[in-house]
């Protein structure tokens, strides 16, 4: 990896180029999105124990007077992952929207107030059939049940084999949720059942509107953050520049292959937006 004149990493990609320029260029133009799990919190084995890492914070607070805005594009239910990263009350960060639920929901740090829609009727269903679904399809050791709210979300990161778990369980669960109007959203050793109708594409996209954006650089490491991708390619066919980062992993080798900056986990995110506010106050 190459890099940048401002001490930062050199995107890979002559789009990613153009995006990094473009927001050095014009930061007031430019949105931070960013998610959660994986991006600026270290995978744990149990869900209730992930906290923004220990630089992720002081970055965003850094970075985020330079730029026009920096949201938080999420699975988690907003005020979780509001929570669980420390986000509230943070100078700096006086201006921090958090989309949760993949954009269902959402909080601002202006108000502290979540906004979210009604719960979906099938959630409830979902919630009731789901253990003795899983045993009736014979129950894979270590797999459980997170409750979500507006969600349920299948583990598998503690079964004996998750990958296989993950395999075995993806069909029988994506029948389920369809049999309520549900669908399958897949993640790192995780299958969550979800309302449809909202992604990380469409809540990004909304935002970018909302704040009259030209340039954006997301930053994700699930599968989840795929549709956040294609918005950012969209806005780039466009022509309109925006950088693609990826916290990768080796679960997630989708995400790295369409990246234009691939960075090894949130601890280098959070160097590099670091990095990026040291650049951007010049
Ligand atoms: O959109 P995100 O912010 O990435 O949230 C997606 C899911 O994150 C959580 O699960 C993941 O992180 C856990 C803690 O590190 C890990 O144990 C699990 O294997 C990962 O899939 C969360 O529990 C899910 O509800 C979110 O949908």
């Amino acid at each position: 990896m190459g890099s940048h004149p401002h001490d930062l990493p050199m995107p890979v990609t002559a789009a990613g180029r153009e995006g990094l320029e473009a927001l050095l260029r014009a930061p007031r133009r430019s949105v931070v999105a960013l998610d959660f799990d994986g991006t600026l919190a270290d995978i744990v084995p149990d869900p209730d124990q992930a906290r923004a890492h220990p630089e992720a914070v002081p970055a965003l607070s850094a970075l985020a007077p330079e730029v026009d805005s920096v949201a938080v594009v999420t699975g988690r239910p907003a005020g979780v992952a509001v929570r669980y990263g420390g986000f509230a009350g943070v100078p700096g960060l006086e201006h921090l929207v958090v989309l949760g639920h993949y954009g269902a929901e959402r909080w601002d740090a202006v108000t502290g107030i979540v906004h979210a829609p009604a719960e979906h009727p099938g959630v409830a269903a979902v919630r009731a059939e789901l253990p003795g679904f899983l045993d009736s399809i014979g129950a894979w050791r270590g797999t459980w049940i997170e409750e979500k709210g507006r969600a349920l979300a299948v583990h598998t990161r503690r079964a004996e084999d998750p990958a296989a778990a993950f395999a075995a369980l993806r069909e029988p669960l994506t029948e389920l949720a369809a049999r309520h109007g549900l669908m399958v959203e897949p993640g790192r050793a995780v299958l969550e059942l979800r309302p449809p109708g909202m992604d990380k594409g469409v809540a990004l996209t909304e935002f970018l509107a909302e704040r009259d954006a030209e340039t954006v650089l997301y930053a994700g490491d699930d599968l989840g953050d795929l549709a956040a991708y294609s918005a950012v390619e969209k806005r780039r066919a466009d022509g309109l520049p925006g950088l693609l980062v990826c916290s990768g992993s080796a679960e997630v080798p989708e995400l790295a292959a369409r990246a234009d900056l691939v960075l090894p986990g949130p601890g280098s995110v959070a160097t590099f937006l670091a990095a990026l506010a040291v650049a951007l106050r010049g």
